[in-house]
């Protein structure tokens, strides 16, 4: 079962694979061609009516498989209007291959389309695309497909119908066959037609590893203002100094709008020297303890997010103050460094994401394994039963919920210099203010990493840390 949403991240997935999607699209097009075939006979009418995207594309590909057949492509809309270019591509081709094919112009044409003697229509005006109850000319032509004696075979998913609800605002097609695509989607569930899932190549890696398509998109709206992207506080420091400055920079550089720094007063003034870009506010004494807790907690909820842990020391004060803080914090926050160790015994409503590596996963009770996929299995039971969601760093990075797992490829050995994991943990922290906890880990991960590469064609092993800040952004281009 796969979302529209998640298939489309799967299918940019693919392509950062190396599947490119007109190779999708044109396993697509021989599915339906296949199942076509099962419900006609050679010489049968098949007449495929086709939409702008690429869910027509899929049609445009089928027409070609079907050459025994007395076939006829409608396209709904001047050509010129065909959306996507590998749609377009296999339009083209079957214009140059002289197949039959007829351009429909407007709704009064749709009444024109002879669809009485017709053996089979191949519903392929949408799919998993359609915004809205159907526009001009789909309504009209999904009703003349509904008033017809053809078998409907639907591609991917009946025009009109959300491929995610099952629902239609408005007229939809009703199909006796549905050819969907890689995985079904839960809106077929309830349909009274057959439904077949085509395997198209998209292989389990796309879904498996974290890609492209898996980062949260970057559009932000013209009329945006200050803080709408992300306000986020760091709970860090005492008796270190640069790992929430790390941390505050990388949030930064991840998206986020404003950074507090919440840390000891006795490292107050060296975090601030490290960058003009954070707000520093001091905390009594020198490091964190459970008599600041509160004022914490009080500005922690006019945040969007809180990262807590990096630089914070393990004192038997400073872990009862992580204690306190989760005991009274609802909002999202990433936990990492010295406070994961509270983690497993707090009872908290905060939506939380682990960042351990794998001795700190050890640390709070987890297990490990050198063989990813062994890890892989052992991270989601974990996190199961912590019911937070875990990023466990590593060559590998396992991220996982204890529903869903990604594993994280991108990264390079020479990211084991020290403060890496604060970067992260800062990506992280900026990510989850605006997207689900899972996600925001899985990204976070990879966009760390990617930058750790970029850092490392600069710097080989000789990276550092802050080498990663302003390569952060480089991460999200890698559409
Ligand atoms: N995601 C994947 O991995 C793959 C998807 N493929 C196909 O790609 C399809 C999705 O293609 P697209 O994203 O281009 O979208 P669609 O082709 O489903 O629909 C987009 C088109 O429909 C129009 N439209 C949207 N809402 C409308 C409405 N209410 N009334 C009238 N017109 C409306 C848009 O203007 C646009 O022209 C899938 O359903 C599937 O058939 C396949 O090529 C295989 C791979
Ligand atoms: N051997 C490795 N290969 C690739 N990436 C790695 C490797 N070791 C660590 N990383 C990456 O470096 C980042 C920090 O991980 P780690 O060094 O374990 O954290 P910390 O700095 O907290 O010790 C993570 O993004 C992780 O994926
Ligand atoms: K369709």
């Amino acid at each position: 079962m796969i979302t529209a949403d998640r298939m489309a991240a799967v299918d940019a997935n693919a392509a950062a694979l190396g599947i490119p999607r007109k190779q999708l699209m044109e396993s697509s097009g021989n599915a339906v061609a296949r199942v076509v075939r099962e419900s006609v006979d050679p010489g049968d009418r098949v007449v495929l009516v086709c939409g702008r995207g690429n869910n027509g594309g899929d049609a445009f590909v089928a027409a070609r498989f079907l050459d025994a057949y007395d076939t006829e492509t409608v396209l709904l809309g001047h050509p010129e209007r065909i959306g996507t270019e590998i749609a377009r591509e296999n339009w083209d081709a079957i214009q140059h291959a002289e197949l039959p094919t007829t351009v429909v112009g407007d709704t009064t044409d749709i009444a024109d389309l002879d669809l009485d003697d017709v053996d089979l229509i191949v519903d392929a005006m949408l799919g998993t695309g359609v915004t809205g109850a159907l526009r001009e000319p789909e309504a009209t032509a999904a009703r003349v497909i509904n008033e017809s004696e053809a078998t409907v075979v639907a591609v991917d998913v009946p025009s009109g119908v959300d491929a995610d609800t099952g629902t239609s605002e408005g007229v939809a097609v009703d199909a006796d066959h549905v050819v969907t695509f890689h995985d079904t989607k839960p809106g077929l569930a309830d349909l009274d037609a057959a439904v077949t899932v085509a395997e198209i190549g998209i292989p389990a890696a796309a879904e498996r590893f974290v890609g492209p398509g898996d980062l949260p998109s970057q559009h932000r709206a013209a009329a945006s203002h200050k803080g709408d992207h992300g306000e986020v506080l760091v709970i860090g420091g005492g008796p270190y100094t640069g790992a929430p400055a790390l941390t505050g920079q990388a949030a930064l550089r991840a998206g986020c709008d404003l950074v507090h720094i919440a840390c000891p007063e006795s490292v107050a003034r060296d975090v601030q020297g490290y960058s003009e870009n954070l707000i520093v506010h001091a905390l009594d004494g020198e490091r964190f303890t459970p008599s600041v807790v509160e004022g914490v907690l009080d500005r922690a909820v006019e945040m969007d997010g809180v990262i807590c842990g990096p630089g914070l020391g393990d004192h038997a004060e400073t872990r009862e103050a992580v204690s306190n803080f989760l005991g009274g914090f609802e909002g999202r926050a990433v936990i990492d460094a010295d406070a994961l160790g509270v983690v497993p015994e707090v009872d908290t409503d905060a939506t939380l994401v682990c960042t351990p590596h794998q001795g700190e996963l050890q640390a709070m009770g987890g297990e490990t394994a050198d063989d990813w996929e062994q890890r892989a299995d052992l991270v989601a039971e974990f996190a199961g039963e912590l019911g937070h969601t875990l990023l466990v760093k590593g060559p590998y990075d396992i991220v996982a919920d204890g529903e869903t797992t990604r594993v994280n490829r991108t990264g390079t050995p020479a990211m084991t210099v020290g403060g890496t994991g604060d970067v992260l943990a800062g990506v992280v922290g900026a990510l989850l203010v605006a997207t689900e906890p899972l996600t925001a880990a899985a990204a976070g991960a990879y966009l760390t990493g990617r930058a750790g590469e970029a850092a490392a064609d600069a710097r080989g092993n000789g990276l550092v840390a802050t080498d990663l800040l302003d390569r952060l952004s480089e991460g999200f281009d890698n559409e």
